[in-house]
């Protein structure tokens, strides 16, 4: 188990730092709050810890390089506003980082980059590149191509898939608050602030609450959603106040500083957590009873014999949800069968795919390797 005064020995950290933290009001770029960050980085970076960054801002600095008082509406302009303000967002941290003698890298994901197998082998394969190089990623949603059914939406989540990504050994998001409380803080003076939990803790879906500034997207429930994610690859979080004193060198010598969400698995392998974290199936079988038990309790691969309902199109190779009765996401994987091919199976047994289909692939539908547990 993770402890405080284990973090000062981690060694590859994914630092995000988020809109409502990032600008002053809306008002663009905080820069005077950059560079005291910059230089915590540059220091972890010299004491022997790799570090990413995931930033936010590219919406706010381009209202601000606009002149737009108000948050568009349109996705157009919102994806337009990202892209000026994009620019804005790298130059600053290149600026920063370059005086302290650190290169930065520009990079820009959506969720079908770490979607697609091949893509997210790439950016895994970069992203260590760079690493190794002693560069420092910069990262960010790619708002200009990213639309609703291809958007992270959120960067806490995009920094916990990143965190999956490298096998991080630390995901810190950084907010305009001390972390996470028992209740939003905003206009409540009894929160109390919550310093470490186990992140599979159920009460957490009670006390995180939204965004309410207009400027960050998500709240604390995004980060404690991206806390679980993050957990897959064994990776702690740590939610912090990003105005706290040298914030992320208090953090890195274990000091008592915002709340330390605790995994609470073992590490799955890359693959199953590339699966897990899948943030878009195509297609959903509905299970029976039995296959759901034979899947959770004996860790069996998924029989076309114990699916009932086949939704959605998909393809050989794609991830589908595995459902119980009740809706229930109970599992995810890699379908050895196309949805036409599978509509044609579901509920028979694989000695007659056969006489069915003309020919047999696979006798299962999902291979227990290509399947994760939710
Ligand atoms: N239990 C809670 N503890 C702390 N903050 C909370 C809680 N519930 C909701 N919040 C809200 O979450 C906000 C931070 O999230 P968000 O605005 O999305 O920021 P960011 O851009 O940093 O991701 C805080 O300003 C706070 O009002
Ligand atoms: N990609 C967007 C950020 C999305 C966003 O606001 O995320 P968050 O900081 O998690 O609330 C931008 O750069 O403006």
């Amino acid at each position: 188990m993770i402890s405080r005064d284990r973090i000062p020995a981690t060694r590859r950290w994914v630092v995000k730092i988020g809109s409502a933290l990032l600008t002053r009001d809306g008002q663009g770029l905080d820069r005077e709050m950059l560079a005291p960050w910059v230089e915590q980085m540059v220091e972890r970076r010299k004491a022997g810890c790799e570090v990413v960054l995931v930033s936010s801002g590219a919406v706010a600095e381009g209202m601000a390089r606009m002149g737009w008082r108000r948050r568009p509406k349109t996705l157009h302009e919102l994806q337009a506003a990202a892209a000026v303000g994009q620019m804005g967002l790298v130059r600053a941290y290149e600026d920063c980082f370059q005086c302290r003698g650190y290169h930065t890298a520009q990079v820009l994901l959506t969720r079908d980059d770490l979607a697609d197998r091949p893509r997210y082998l790439n950016a895994r394969s970069t992203l260590r590149t760079l690493l190794k190089l002693g560069v420092i990623p910069v990262i960010n949603e790619n708002d200009t191509v990213a639309t609703d059914e291809l958007r992270f939406g959120d960067n806490d989540t995009l920094a916990a898939l990143v965190a999956n990504l490298i096998e991080a050994d630390l995901l810190v998001l950084l907010t305009d608050q001390d972390g996470l409380f028992d209740q939003d803080p905003r206009g409540n003076p009894n929160a109390r602030l919550i310093p470490e939990t186990w992140v599979d803790d159920p009460q957490l879906d009670q006390v995180a609450g939204g965004s309410v500034t207009g400027l960050g997207t998500g709240g604390m429930v995004t980060k404690v959603r991206a806390a679980r994610l993050a957990a897959r690859s064994g990776t702690p979080t740590i939610i912090a106040p990003g105005r706290g004193e040298r914030v992320l060198t208090r953090i890195g010598s274990g000091e008592l500083v915002g709340t330390l969400l605790i995994p609470f698995q073992e590490p799955q392998a890359a693959r199953k957590q590339w699966l897990a974290g899948h943030l878009q199936a195509r297609g959903r079988l509905v299970l029976d009873a039995g296959a759901v038990r034979a899947l959770r309790e004996q860790g069996t691969s998924l029989l076309a014999v114990g699916v009932k309902e086949i939704r959605g199109r998909f393809h050989r190779g794609e991830v589908v949800a595995c459902m119980d009765e009740a809706g229930r996401e109970v599992a995810r994987g890699l379908v050895n069968y196309d949805a036409d091919e599978s509509q044609r199976i579901k509920g028979k047994p694989s000695s007659t795919f056969e006489s069915i289909l003309g020919y047999l692939d696979d006798e299962e539908l999902i291979h227990r390797d290509n399947l994760v547990l939710l």
